[in-house]
């Protein structure tokens, strides 16, 4: 495929922005984990990153954009990539409904869409085939999934990334190294995962916990448990009310997430009876 304006040919809605220089491409080869695993990439765009891969590893790429399927098709076909490329065009987010995006364990290696970036690493952190990952994000995501505690960057993401193993920020991208260049600084992240997130409502506990980050995190998570829960429990594990939720580390937050969580089933319950009782009572006032 001929393109004669790669500015004019990307796709905002699918968040196009090809990394066109090879200093990068290189950098992200050499930050892979050491060791043969097959590489999912998302995303493979034009295929730039991807024939880097190729020269190294087994990849499945997983393109949305049905115009970039067509051209990677013909640009991998073997006996170019030698039997090391699979493409599968389609939604990874709907991919990922289905289960793992493999069948055995990967490297997810990818220069990330913007839009879904967040999203798309939440779900490597349950994927209990993806071993690492290894992307191109916005500068502030990668500083928020990898920042420790008592940084202010320090999030639920944080959190989440601690949980699963380590995250550090590889390298920073300026903008001019992309057609079309984005409007943000782009940072290289890298999550070495040594366990899988498997209790969706962690997550949803740290949401309440972060909920508003100046506040103290006893405050915030007043808002779903009692204030004499809350005190309870953070006189159980000797934790000073004062806490921001920045302050906490992630060990904490687990701490903290055991006392409660039968709490939070209970007050859930609890509401939705509530909730149930009250229909009635509309129901019986012909409401
Ligand atoms: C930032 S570009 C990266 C392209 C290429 N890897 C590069 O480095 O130049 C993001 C790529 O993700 C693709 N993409 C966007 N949303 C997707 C989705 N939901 N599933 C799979 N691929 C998607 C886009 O079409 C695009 O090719």
């Amino acid at each position: 495929m001929i393109i004669d304006n790669l500015a004019e040919f990307a796709s905002k809605k699918f968040g196009q922005n090809f990394l066109k220089n090879d200093i990068y491409l290189h950098k992200i080869i050499q930050a892979m984990p050491d060791d043969n695993l097959k590489v999912a990439e998302i995303g493979p765009g034009l295929g730039d990153l991807t024939k880097e891969l190729v020269k190294v590893r087994n990849v499945t790429a997983f393109e949305v954009d049905k115009r970039l399927c067509e051209h990677l098709a013909t640009e991998f076909e073997a006996p170019i990539s030698q039997g090391r490329f699979e493409l599968q065009c389609g939604d990874v987010l709907e991919r990922w409904g289905e289960g793992s995006l493999l069948d055995e364990p990967y490297h997810l290696v990818a220069n990330l869409p913007y839009y879904i970036a967040t999203n798309i690493i939440l779900k490597a952190f349950k994927d209990e085939q993806c071993q690492s990952i290894l992307v191109m994000v916005q500068k502030e995501v990668a500083v928020k999934f990898s920042a420790v505690a008592n940084q202010k960057e320090f999030s639920a993401l944080s959190v989440l990334a601690a949980s699963v193993g380590e995250a550090r920020l590889c390298f920073e991208v300026e903008p001019e190294a992309f057609v079309p260049p984005p409007n943000v600084t782009s940072a290289v992240l890298l999550i070495e995962k040594n366990r899988s997130m498997d209790d969706e409502k962690f997550e949803s506990f740290l949401k309440i916990a972060f909920a508003q980050p100046r506040k103290k995190l006893s405050k915030n998570l007043s808002a779903a448990f009692s204030k004499e829960i809350v005190e309870q429990t953070f006189a159980t594990l000797g934790l000073t009310p004062n806490m921001r939720p920045h302050e906490a580390e992630t060990s904490i937050y687990h701490l903290i997430y055991n006392e409660l969580k039968d709490k939070l089933d209970g007050k859930q319950q609890s509401k939705q009876r509530k909730q149930s009782k009250s229909r009635t009572k509309n129901a019986a006032r012909g409401e």
